[in-house]
């Protein structure tokens, strides 16, 4: 379905004359989920995000559709119990973007280690049992020797062992936007680069919609909407101050969070890893393979600058780097091995609190050894059957009772989600993960309907694909290999055959379509962008290149020969003059150069 810039200035017209249900605030997949099951439930929707669809947190996390194990040492055990079954429904509803892929867990025995091994045991049970995860998938333990078998660069030293359970790698701003095609499929409005600038009011006082700027071309119009949500992320406290009568506290800390991306062949892992930073910090680290690369992160440090540009800073690589060399020490990465990075807010609700229980050293008060023992010994009971789940939850509220209520360090804050109505009618949905969107969303739409008199019948998201997301979700491989057979019987090799296979999904076919060449590009890049074009809202260079593929975070080779011919190619399709391509060749550039670390990189050559 065409979902161009054609069509977005047709629904900047409609939009305007329309009283809609549904405003939705911010353009990640927050916002994407929720317009997802308004507009399939019928309702009239628009979504507005401000800059691209998933510029914001939504493309900058660890990639991971994942239930967060380290949470269980916070007592975060509703995240997990949320974020650990909802894999497997992310997965069924978009099967051609997240897939399986089992996590290694190196054991270290050092100060503030989040497990050890038998509580790591305990923890993987817990994370498979709430998932109902068993056969192939079920999680094992594996003595030293096996570590190092699997991953003989890992640090010898401290090692206990390791454990292997399951998560999914991700395609963050993949799974956006496929969310966002899907929901104007379905009839919503969904408009990039438009910007809400203010919450408007009824004679009662009551939300009726917001006035909003169409930031390409300055003008400002008004959408009505008989019910509005902010699900603006990190920025939700900025938009809750567009609403004057909006009468709730203030509850965004986003903290940032870097990742770097260095070459296979200076770190190569078989499997996704996370261990201890080994800083008695509270932290971990995940090193992850993503095409012929390797990315590691995060750090997770209070934010207070720009929301919209979070930067890499020397004292993040010089972190990042510091665990990583020490966990690999053959590895001795530097940052001219740093090929690529990005810098992300968590949209973390401070009211969130959390045990600062091991040495995130915010708190005044650590947990003692024997409550959380007992927290330990209780769960293992529960999964023998030998107590009951509330069993566990007392264990938890003695535990956590002996908690100081000081600030919590960030690692500690919960990761849990928000949603909240304040009297003027305002819904914000905040907070959570990209893991558990869809069921964020669901609660959102029971609220939704609630202030719509109920007239909609909500569809069951758990059972209602993505765009791209049509087809069999126990068979995937299989059905990525029939899809790609099409592009191969149109001349491509099965390489690229099976790289459009598994970016579009069910899509393909209709990405096949767009078969007219574009000089310079390769085929299977020519019918990437002509479909980008068309039907993916791509508006930039940047866009294409860093949101709806991956070139400039894990294909950074390829990327140097694509540039000017994509350039050309948008430059005619918009009919850009040589004053907007030159100012979008200089946009590209600079966003290269900041994924490339290259002030950085220079500043050290100067030292
Ligand atoms: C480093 C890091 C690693 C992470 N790793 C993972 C992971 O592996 N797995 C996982 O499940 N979660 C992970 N997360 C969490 C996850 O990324 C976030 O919870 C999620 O992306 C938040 O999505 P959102 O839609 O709420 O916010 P965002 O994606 O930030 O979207 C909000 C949007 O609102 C728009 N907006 C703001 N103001 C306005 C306005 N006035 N008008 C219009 N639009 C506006 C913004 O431009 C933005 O695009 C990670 C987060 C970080 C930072
Ligand atoms: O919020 P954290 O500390 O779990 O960090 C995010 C992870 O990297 C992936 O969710």
């Amino acid at each position: 379905m065409v979902f161009s810039y054609k069509t977005r200035n047709e629904e900047i017209q409609n939009v305007q004359d329309e009283e809609l249900d549904l405003l939705v605030i911010g353009g990640g997949i927050t916002g994407a989920g929720v317009a997802v099951q308004a507009a399939a439930s019928g309702m009239k929707t628009a979504l507005v995000e401000m800059q691209d669809f998933a510029e914001g947190t939504s493309s900058r996390s660890t990639k991971l559709v994942h239930g967060g194990i380290r949470y269980l040492k916070t007592f975060d055990v509703e995240v997990v119990n949320d974020t650990v079954k909802e894999r497997a429904n992310v997965q069924h509803i978009a099967p051609h973007i997240p897939k399986p892929d089992p996590m290694l867990l190196p054991i270290y025995d050092e100060a503030g280690a989040t497990f050890n091994m038998f509580s790591a045991k305990v923890a993987m049970d817990l994370y498979d049992r709430l998932a109902g995860v068993t056969g192939k998938f079920a999680n094992y333990t594996l003595n030293k020797s096996e570590v190092l078998e699997r991953q003989p660069q890992l640090e010898k030293e401290g090692l206990q062992g390791g454990g292997v359970y399951l998560d999914f790698r991700n395609n963050d701003s993949r799974l956006v936007i496929e969310n966002i095609k899907k929901a104007h499929e379905d009839g919503a409005r969904v408009l990039n680069k438009v910007k809400v600038v203010k919450i408007t009011h009824d004679q009662q006082g009551m939300v009726n919609g917001a006035d909003v700027q169409d930031v390409i071309s300055g003008r400002n119009f008004h959408i009505n909407a008989k019910v509005v949500i902010n699900t603006s992320g990190p920025w939700t406290d900025e938009v809750r101050d567009l609403d004057k009568k909006d009468d709730l506290s203030d509850q965004m800390r986003p903290t940032k969070g870097v990742h770097l991306v260095v070459d296979k062949e200076k770190l190569n892992v078989p499997q996704p890893t996370y261990f201890d930073t080994g800083e008695n910090d509270g932290r971990m680290i995940f090193v992850v393979p993503r095409e012929d690369k390797t990315y590691f992160g995060t750090t997770d440090t209070d934010y207070h600058g720009d929301l919209k540009h979070p930067k890499v800073t020397q004292e993040d690589v010089d972190y990042l780097l510091r665990i990583v060399n020490r966990r690999y020490p053959d590895a001795k990465i530097g940052l001219d091995d740093i090929e690529a990075s990005w810098a992300g807010l968590r949209p973390l609700i401070t009211a969130n609190g959390g045990s600062d229980y091991n040495g995130g050293g915010g708190g005044s008060e650590k947990l003692s050894d024997e409550s959380f023992n007992k927290v330990v010994n209780t769960t293992k009971e529960y999964l023998e059957d030998d107590a009951k789940r509330d069993d566990v939850e007392k264990a938890i509220q003695e535990a956590d009772s002996a908690q100081d209520s000081g600030e919590v360090d960030p690692s500690q804050i919960s990761r849990g989600s928000s949603l909240e109505e304040a009297s003027d009618g305002l819904v914000t949905l905040s907070g959570g993960k990209i893991t558990d969107y869809r069921l964020m969303a669901e609660g959102a739409l029971k609220k939704i309907n609630e202030k719509l008199d109920s007239q909609f019948d909500l569809i069951d998201s758990k059972e209602y694909p993505v765009s791209g997301g049509d087809i069999d979700p126990d068979n995937v491989d299989e059905e990525i290999k029939k899809l790609a057979k099409q592009a191969q019987d149109k001349g491509l090799n099965e390489k690229d055959a099976l790289y459009l296979a598994n970016l579009y999904g069910s899509n393909l076919p209709t990405v096949l379509t767009y078969d007219e060449p574009i000089k310079g590009l390769s085929q299977r890049d020519s019918f990437s962008l002509n479909y980008a074009l068309n039907e993916e809202l791509v508006l930039t260079p940047v866009d294409y290149f860093l949101r709806r593929t991956n070139f400039i975070l894990f294909i950074r080779d390829e990327l140097d020969a694509l540039e000017q011919p994509v350039l050309d190619k948008m430059a005619e399709f918009y009919q850009w003059s040589d004053e907007e391509k030159a100012n979008y060749q200089k946009e590209l550039a600079e966003v290269v150069a900041e994924s490339d670390l290259k002030e950085l990189k220079e500043d050290e050559y100067r030292e």
